[in-house]
């Protein structure tokens, strides 16, 4: 019945009103904590994939692809490609053992997967070291065999273990308990694809040759000094982000090397940009590649979607570019690229540039949560935080 395995875990109640920040339960002793890992069902065993060998990695790029998030009308598919997963699963401080997989004894095959990844983020005045959870994936055939709580609980485990004891992770589904509720947003970049695959719909009075000229971009970026982000830009990329994310109330703080590794350009997984004037960056704009396959189309297999990631403006921001011209020129080069959509929350700034850059409402919410640490309510515009 409702919430029975959530009611178990360190996390407000659905109806809970948090009204201060801070740990739910305090930290585990290390020899409290169980050595062993949790019990599967009798044909499955645990395993660490190990997403440097190229068959492990193919082995999860599939699982995901087959039997990972859908959207409400089970049209689309999240494919996340391996050289993505490469990238987002092997950050600065990552660990073999929470890339955790479940296998099936007789025929060694990969059935089930969580990971988490470290990350420090601050809550608030208090700065957080915790994991980011990501890419739960139960296979379709083993659904309602109550694996997700086992697999929630091992990852916890497997995190425990390390010394680490909060959490943070999104999900659709509603779960007890929201420290903030997005919604998504998209724009169109290749309408007549969108429409013909059924992501999007021919709005009324507007016919098809008038909706390609509505959602038309010009062929390169406007603002002056705007160029693809490069090694020697990292140190002031890392200075100026973090201090343009201390506006909102939940936010990451970025290392060095988390700079490096989120941010440096990798093609078909990350691009960023930055826009330089008089020998100083002033903007930063990044966005992420996450395709989704199409259910069963005839003719299109797959939605090239770009996803906004994380951006800034110096100072004010209004000395070279607005947040709508600096979101702007990513929506240019995403097209220039050939994605066929660029989709954000309307959590950061995003709210602002929304209706001006031509974004549609999408149909869902993506909601925030936060493990064993409450966290008073945060509008999605107090929200300075963006996973993949
Ligand atoms: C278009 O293909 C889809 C395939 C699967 C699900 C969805 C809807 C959806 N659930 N979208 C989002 O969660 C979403 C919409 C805009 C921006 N980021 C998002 O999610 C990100 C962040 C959370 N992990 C998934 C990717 C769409």
């Amino acid at each position: 019945e409702d919430f029975k395995f959530w009611k178990t875990q360190p996390v407000p109640a659905i109806d809970e009103e948090v009204k201060e920040d801070g740990p739910i339960e305090a930290d585990t002793p290390y020899d409290q904590i169980k050595k062993e890992p949790y019990a599967l069902p009798g044909s499955f065993t645990w395993c660490n994939v190990n997403i440097d060998d190229k068959e492990e990695l193919t082995e999860l790029y599939t699982l995901l692809t087959e039997n990972y998030v859908e959207d409400d009308d089970a049209m689309f598919r999240f494919d996340y490609s391996a050289e993505f997963l490469k990238w987002a699963l092997q950050p600065p401080g990552w660990k073999p053992q929470w890339l955790a997989g479940v296998r099936v004894k007789s025929n060694n095959k990969l059935v089930a997967f969580i990971s988490a990844i470290p990350a420090t983020l601050r809550v608030h005045e208090h700065k957080q070291l915790l994991v980011e959870i990501n890419f739960l994936c139960v296979h379709k055939k083993l659904r309602s065999k109550r694996l997700a709580p086992v697999l929630i609980k091992e990852i916890t485990r497997r995190v425990h273990l390390e010394g680490t004891f909060q959490a943070l992770y999104t999900a659709g589904v509603h779960l007890p308990k929201p420290i903030s509720v997005c919604r998504y947003y998209h724009r169109s970049l290749n309408p007549k694809k969108l429409i013909e695959t059924g992501f999007s719909h021919l709005e009324k009075n507007r016919n098809m040759a008038k909706t390609i000229k509505y959602y038309r971009l010009p062929e390169k970026p406007l603002i002056p000094g705007f160029r693809e982000m490069k090694a020697e830009d990292v140190d002031s990329v890392q200075k100026l982000l973090n201090t343009y994310l201390e506006k909102y109330q939940v936010a990451p703080v970025f290392s060095r090397e988390d700079v490096e590794h989120w941010f440096l350009p990798v093609d078909n997984v990350v691009y960023s940009y930055v826009v330089e004037n008089e020998n100083e960056i002033t903007d930063f704009v990044s966005f992420y590649n996450l395709p989704s396959s199409i259910i069963g189309h005839p003719t299109y297999k797959e939605i090239k979607a770009a996803y906004l990631f994380y951006y800034f403006q110096e100072g004010m921001g209004k000395k070279y570019s607005t947040t709508r011209a600096l979101i702007n020129d990513a929506l240019i080069v995403a097209k220039s690229k050939s994605f066929d959509v660029f989709n954000c929350l309307n959590l950061m700034d995003n709210d602002d540039i929304l209706d001006d850059l031509k974004f549609g409402k999408g149909d869902g919410l993506l909601n925030y949560y936060l493990y064993n640490y409450r966290c008073v309510e945060v509008k999605p515009r107090q929200l300075g935080v963006v996973l993949l």
